[in-house]
């Protein structure tokens, strides 16, 4: 059995990805935000105040025949940005891609922050990381892919992000006439619930790799490339017009600059960026000055391939063999 389904940027700035899911009998459709930097499922709902679920949609457990309430479990979370979210737990139906998980998590959001209330083109998050990063209390659940895994033809997905255009994520198999080049497989780190790897080497503007590796995490959730210090001045040096931007807490640049490529070693294959997807968008509506794709991942303290990495390839997450698997587009 597989699962596939399409997802779409959020804005014009590839600032997130949808994708839709439905939950319970009749199916509520809720677009959510797939993330494989977090291993929690949870929902705007019928218990989130009305004040703070003002313009998403949300998932009523009462009108589901198949919900059930987790009795005594509850939840909370706080992400990289800060935002947070927190509340309880029933189980029901999941299904993505046509593939449903019978019994699956779902967080009800009894209080989430403000990013979120603003944030009214998603109305949750299903996380595809690795079960030990759930935070439900007192018997941590296991993520939507984690339940399918067993089921599925082989136990892996894949994410194909696009830039302005509908991408998909894969459950079961992998479709390589997604990809132009071979698929490099390396090792995937899950000890922290994130899908971690190390990249061999680095180059800026098609020069040769270089042997200075980069161990970081494979980020659906997350916008950026956010690198070490070292490696994004290597990156901007490059560019002319590039500074750092103290409002807009990162390197800006002018738009009308032609941006080097970015590329990084992995699994003996090589990946690289073009410039054009570093070149990110207009700090604000109508301005020559756009901000940078690739930032420090010095205030994280991880190294992050997020949106603008992942939309370079098709990634396979390989759970069943605890690889990452990247191939160029
Ligand atoms: C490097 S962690 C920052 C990252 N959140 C982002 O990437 C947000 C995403 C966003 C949110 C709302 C509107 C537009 C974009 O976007 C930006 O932060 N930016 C994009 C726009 C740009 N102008 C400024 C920078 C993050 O927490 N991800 C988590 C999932 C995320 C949470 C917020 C909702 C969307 C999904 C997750 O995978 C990683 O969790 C952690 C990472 C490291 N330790 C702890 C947690």
């Amino acid at each position: 059995q597989t699962g596939s389904a399409n997802t779409n940027p959020s804005d014009s700035a590839d600032d997130e990805y949808i994708t839709n899911v439905s939950i319970g009998t009749p199916a509520q459709v809720l677009p959510l935000d797939f993330d494989t930097g977090s291993s929690d499922l949870w929902v705007f709902s019928s218990e989130t105040p009305k004040s703070s679920a003002s313009g998403h949609v949300t998932y009523s457990p009462s009108k589901s025949s198949t919900a059930k309430k987790l009795s005594g479990a509850s939840w909370s979370i706080t992400y990289g940005d800060h935002s947070s979210s927190s509340g309880d737990v029933y189980t029901d139906k999941v299904t993505v891609g046509g593939f449903s998980v019978s019994s699956q998590a779902v967080e009800s959001a009894t209080k989430v922050s403000t990013q979120f209330v603003q944030d009214t083109v998603i109305s949750g998050l299903l996380g595809l990381g690795f079960d030990v990063g759930n935070t439900v209390k007192p018997r941590a659940q296991k993520t939507w892919f984690s339940n399918a895994a067993n089921s599925l033809a082989q136990p892996l997905f894949t994410a194909d992000l696009k830039h302005q255009q509908t991408g998909s994520y894969n459950f079961g198999f992998i479709d390589t006439t997604l990809a132009k080049g071979p698929i490099g497989y390396t090792p995937a780190d899950g000890s922290e619930g994130y899908w971690g790897f190390t990249a061999t080497g680095y180059s800026v503007g098609g020069a040769k790799l270089n042997r200075n590796s980069i161990t970081g995490i494979a980020d659906t959730g997350t916008t950026l490339l956010l690198l070490d210090d070292d490696v994004v001045n290597a990156y901007y040096n490059n560019v002319e017009s590039a500074q750092y931007d103290d409002s807009q807490q990162g390197v800006v640049f002018d738009c009308s600059e032609d941006l080097p490529s970015f590329s990084f070693g992995v699994g003996g294959t090589t990946i690289t960026i073009p410039g054009s997807l570093i070149n990110l968008t207009p700090v604000s509506d109508g301005s020559s000055t756009c901000f940078g794709g690739l930032q420090s991942s010095a205030d994280i303290g991880i190294n992050i391939f997020g949106d603008v990495a992942l939309k370079a390839a098709l990634v396979v997450f390989d759970l069943g063999n605890e690889r990452l698997g990247w191939a160029q587009k």
